[in-house]
């Protein structure tokens, strides 16, 4: 799987974000997108993921060698950020099996499995409005990484964690996502000391 961005740009009424990005995403790397607050970074990786379109050059999808339609991209996509709201009525189980309607999760685990993994085990039948900032973004990571799709893009992913969230998340990137495309979007180098690509926003911030 690959998401080709050819001459790509984004801007907000007359505010180029970013400008002129050339740039190939390959399955089995991992990348980073860096920069300061305001800079871009989530806005490029909305760009990446098809939920915003750019406003000048291309950004172009392809699966075996086949371009894949625009707007089939999100069956190939899953994403944790913290504009993406987990339904707070639901319990972190209910949660779960509710995004299996849309996006299947790895066949070779478990929600309850899973729930063990990112120790929330005993937090299973309770609602989600009732967990801890940290409980929650352990939720959202886990319906993003457990997802049975290529590509994995995470926007500040250990946003609320400590020590052993972070811990976690290392271990989720570690044996779950050997295969995947991940884009990393962060100031925080501890979210993406594994990549192996970093992409600094500001090398696109051309004027003209
Ligand atoms: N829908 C929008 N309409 C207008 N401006 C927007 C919109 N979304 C983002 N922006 C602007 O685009 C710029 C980049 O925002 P973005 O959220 O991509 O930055 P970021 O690098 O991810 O920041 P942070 O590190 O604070 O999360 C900011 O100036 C922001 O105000």
């Amino acid at each position: 799987m690959t998401v080709s961005l050819q001459n790509a740009g984004k801007r907000f009424n007359r505010e180029w974000i970013f400008r002129h990005v050339d740039y190939t995403f390959q399955s089995g790397n991992a990348y980073a997108i860096t920069g300061p607050n305001g800079s871009g970074k989530s806005t490029l990786l909305q760009c990446i993921a098809a939920s915003i379109q750019v406003n000048e050059g291309a950004i172009e999808f392809n699966n075996a060698q086949k371009k894949l339609e625009p707007e089939n991209i999100y069956k190939y996509i899953s994403i944790a950020a913290p504009y993406l709201e987990v339904i707070e009525e639901m319990t972190a189980t209910e949660f779960l099996l509710f995004h299996t309607s849309f996006k299947p999760l790895l066949s070779t685990i478990t929600i309850p499995e899973i729930l063990e993994i990112i120790g929330l085990q005993a937090a299973a039948n309770k609602q989600i409005r009732f967990y801890s900032s940290g409980m929650k973004q352990r939720t959202k990571l886990a319906q993003a990484i457990f997802s049975d799709v290529p590509i994995l893009l995470l926007d500040e992913p250990c946003t609320n964690f400590d020590t052993a969230g972070y811990e976690l998340y290392h271990r989720l990137i570690n044996e779950f996502c050997k295969h995947k495309l991940i884009v990393v979007s962060s100031n925080d180098i501890n979210e993406y000391n594994f990549c192996s690509e970093v992409i600094a926003i500001t090398d696109y911030k051309i004027k003209k």
